[in-house]
């Protein structure tokens, strides 16, 4: 049942989870409505679809399952509706004088005559454009954001559609609902589908079976392959989208031809690749080629008295170690090479002897690292400049595409003699295909990483394939250098990855294992150590904000989105003080530790106390809620020294951050780091991810759980297996086989 008219006044209404009663007033009635109203306002006018239902106590009540906003035609109707913040440049007071001048005609005046409104005063030309183009927008989208309504699009979907379709936002949807999935973040194929069925789309339409079979191919990508076995996307497809396997050979052939798949053979197996990856897997191993085979003409001074002389001036004396050595040497004498090693292992060290020898050579050295933080730290650790690869290559977004570019590529190559990459098992195929194509053959590129860390979030298995492969030189450093006297930390780490158990709970140290069984005390062990445990006895834990909670799983009792949620209530309690917003499920509160969950390249930022702005936040930055604007319900988020503000809709890309996943945590490290140990879904509990998450502690690691539950970790060498051609394609140019 659907009921228009104007919410009267609300009696109650609970800020977070929205739960609101209210007395309704239609033409002809009133009653009490209840129902999860977002921000009611009393005034506006509403279109309400729900039943009637009786309460025990309360008698006949209207449960609301939906709400909608309704444009208003009544002088206050209309006043609730600016007074609202619905059109720019319009608050409260300014609501109020225009409607007292113009009346029921208020919108008329807006959207046919808006140079009326300069008789107001406070309005002068400049306001007025602001008000009629907001105007004209407000009343376009609230015309289409219903109709998507209808069609069980979200407000905050609804927003993002109309940001990227404008006007034509309806006629898109409708045409094909099935492209909101790749080009709005957080349309799943499932809701897609959902669209398309209510639109009256047919079970075996050519959009379905497209969609259908990227979507499998897409998520297969979201864990990490670049490609899917022939048979198995075929199954996989039919499942999905209960179909003959037929029809979806056939969409395959047609999808083929139009260049957005590729058929491949791997190791005699039948293979598709979204045809992106396909390309970037070609192209990494030739352009690894071009590099290796490109003439370099030799280092013009003696590499040991180099060595030498960059252990005197550069490294404070430290003499390298015949393996450490050798990883310089090569590095200067081959076009391309690995260097790779677990922690304390000195890849800083060398990287640091190798900018310096360069130095002394008059070759100019870029040094980049897939992420800002752990650019960051490389600049701390070394005092070498580095930036992120991103902005190495100077990433712009181009807005008419909908896509990225790097500035820096085969035309517009990067002019530095040599480059250098760090933490490079984060680099993904599809970045590193961008980085490729920036070097000219004929510069030096060391690529440098820990191939034991879990690979890149993102599709590929690039440092471990151009290992596995042979075709690149690599240097594997073994011994551990960092105080491998104190630290439990590293020498844990290299244990773990030995397969062997770690030490524990040795005094002084900085591993320790705070045995629980059961997941509630686990659970409060944890919100303990933030109460200030953890605070009173290191002197580098200022706050509960220097300890990380790292977990394998989101959900869960001891998954992120709970602990979060306990976290929260610790060390950022609601207080009158601190503004919120309920954003979803979540309650962003000002104070709080936050996550970006997405590569955004159009977000804007600005940087402290300088005019400078800049677009892109990234899949991973922390940072901290600085404001929420009481009006606009906007969130300015801190990254560093750069503030970011976050509309109603970018929320969905943020998370708060008190605990995250071990997977988010690559490339970070963190003063102290938490880690529950208990049972999780046996895919997550890997070797390779304990590894992971002790290596991010810089200078402690609680583990709170099971200490069988670990050591069963460190028994389950089960590599996060991707279907991944890089090796492949890399062992074939060494057969002499021609690629491209
Ligand atoms: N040959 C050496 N002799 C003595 N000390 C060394 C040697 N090589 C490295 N170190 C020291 O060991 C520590 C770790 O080295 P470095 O930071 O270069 O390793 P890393 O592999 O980059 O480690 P991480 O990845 O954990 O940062 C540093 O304090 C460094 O000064």
């Amino acid at each position: 049942m659907e009921k228009i008219g104007k919410l009267e006044r609300v009696i109650f209404h609970n800020k977070e989870n929205g739960y609101t009663v209210g007395v309704f007033e239609t033409e002809d009635e009133q009653f009490t409505v209840t129902g999860s109203f977002h921000d009611p306002n009393p005034g506006v006018k509403y279109r309400i679809v729900g039943e009637f239902k009786m309460h025990r106590k309360y008698g006949e009540q209207f449960n609301a399952e939906s709400y909608e906003e309704v444009i208003p035609d009544d002088a206050d109707g209309i006043r609730a509706f600016l007074a609202a913040g619905n059109v720019k440049g319009i608050g409260p007071k300014m609501a109020n004088l225009i409607v007292d001048r113009f009346g029921k005609s208020t919108l008329d005046v807006l959207e046919q005559n808006p140079e009326k409104l300069l008789a107001i005063r406070g309005i002068g030309p400049k306001s007025l454009k602001v008000i009629a183009e907001s105007f004209g927008e407000t009343i376009e989208f609230t015309k289409i954001s219903f109709s998507l309504r209808e069609l069980g699009i979200t407000m905050a979907q609804a927003v993002r559609i109309y940001k990227l379709y404008g006007g034509e936002s309806l006629e898109v949807v409708k045409d094909n609902p099935y492209c909101l999935v790749e080009d709005i973040y957080g349309i799943s194929f499932r809701k897609a589908d959902e669209i398309a069925m209510k639109l009256g789309f047919e079970e075996d339409s050519e959009f379905r079976l497209e969609s259908g079979v990227a979507y499998v191919l897409e998520n297969f990508a979201q864990s990490g392959s670049t490609y899917m076995p022939k048979e198995q996307l075929l199954e996989s497809t039919v499942k999905l989208l209960d179909v003959g396997s037929e029809q979806v050979e056939e969409c395959l052939v047609q999808m083929i031809f139009q260049g957005k798949l590729q058929t491949d053979t791997i190791e005699e197996t039948p293979v598709v690749y979204l045809y992106g990856y396909y390309l970037a897997e070609q192209s990494v191993a030739w352009h690894l080629a071009q590099i290796k085979e490109a003439h370099i003409d030799p280092l013009s001074a003696d590499l040991d008295n180099l060595i030498q002389d960059a252990e005197k001036n550069r490294s404070g004396g430290i003499h390298l170690s015949e393996e450490q050595r050798g990883a310089v040497r090569q590095a200067l004498t081959e076009n391309v090479c690995i260097i790779t090693g677990g922690p304390g292992t000195g890849k800083t060290t060398i990287i640091n002897t190798i900018v310096y020898i360069l130095e002394q050579l008059d070759i100019k050295v870029a040094l980049a690292a897939p992420t800002g933080r752990a650019a960051k730290r490389i600049t701390e650790t070394s005092g070498v400049e580095a930036m992120t690869i991103h902005r190495m290559l100077e990433y712009v977004y181009s807005e008419d595409e909908h896509e990225m570019n790097f500035g820096r590529n085969e035309e517009n190559p990067l002019e530095e003699k040599a480059v250098i990459i760090d933490e490079a098992s984060m680099v993904d195929l599809m970045l590193m295909e961008g980085l490729l194509k920036a070097v000219k053959p004929g510069t030096r590129l060391i690529i440098v990483g820990d191939a034991d860390q879990l690979p890149s979030v993102g599709a590929g298995n690039v440092l471990r394939d151009m290992l596995r492969s042979e075709y690149i030189p690599a240097v594997r450093l073994h011994e551990i250098f960092r105080q491998a006297g104190e630290s439990l930390i590293v020498v844990n780490a290299h244990m773990i990855q030995r397969g062997e158990y770690p030490y524990a709970n040795e005094s002084n140290k900085d591993f320790f294992v705070m045995r629980r069984s059961r997941e509630e005390d686990i659970l409060n062990t944890v919100e303990d150590l933030f109460r200030g445990r953890l605070q009173n006895y290191y002197d580098f834990i200022h706050s509960g904000y220097d300890i990380q909670v790292l977990t394998p799983t989101k959900k869960g009792l001891l998954g992120t989105i709970h602990l979060n949620e306990v976290l929260q209530g610790v060390l950022n309690p609601p207080s009158e003080e601190k503004r919120e917003k309920k954003s979803g499920s979540r309650i962003f509160r000002e104070g709080d530790k936050v996550m970006q969950l997405r590569n955004n390249y159009m977000m804007e930022w600005k940087r402290d106390g300088e005019t400078e702005k800049g677009k892109g936040v990234f899949n991973g930055d922390m940072g901290r809620i600085e404001g929420i604007n009481p009006e606009s319900g906007r969130v300015s988020v801190r990254y560093d020294d750069r503030v970011v503000v976050y509309e109603n809709e970018d929320l969905m890309e943020l998370e708060l951050a008190y605990a995250i996943t071990v997977h988010k945590s690559q490339g970070s490290e963190f003063p102290a780091v938490v880690m529950p140990m208990t049972w999780f879904p046996p895919m997550l509990m890997t070797r390779n991810l304990l590894y992971t998450a002790v290596t991010r502690g810089k200078n402690l690691v609680v583990v709170v759980g099971s200490e069988d539950r670990m050591h069963a970790m460190v028994d389950n060498n089960r590599i996060d297996e991707r279907y991944t051609g890089l090796e492949y394609r890399l062992r074939q140019i060494d057969f002499g086989n021609t690629i491209g």
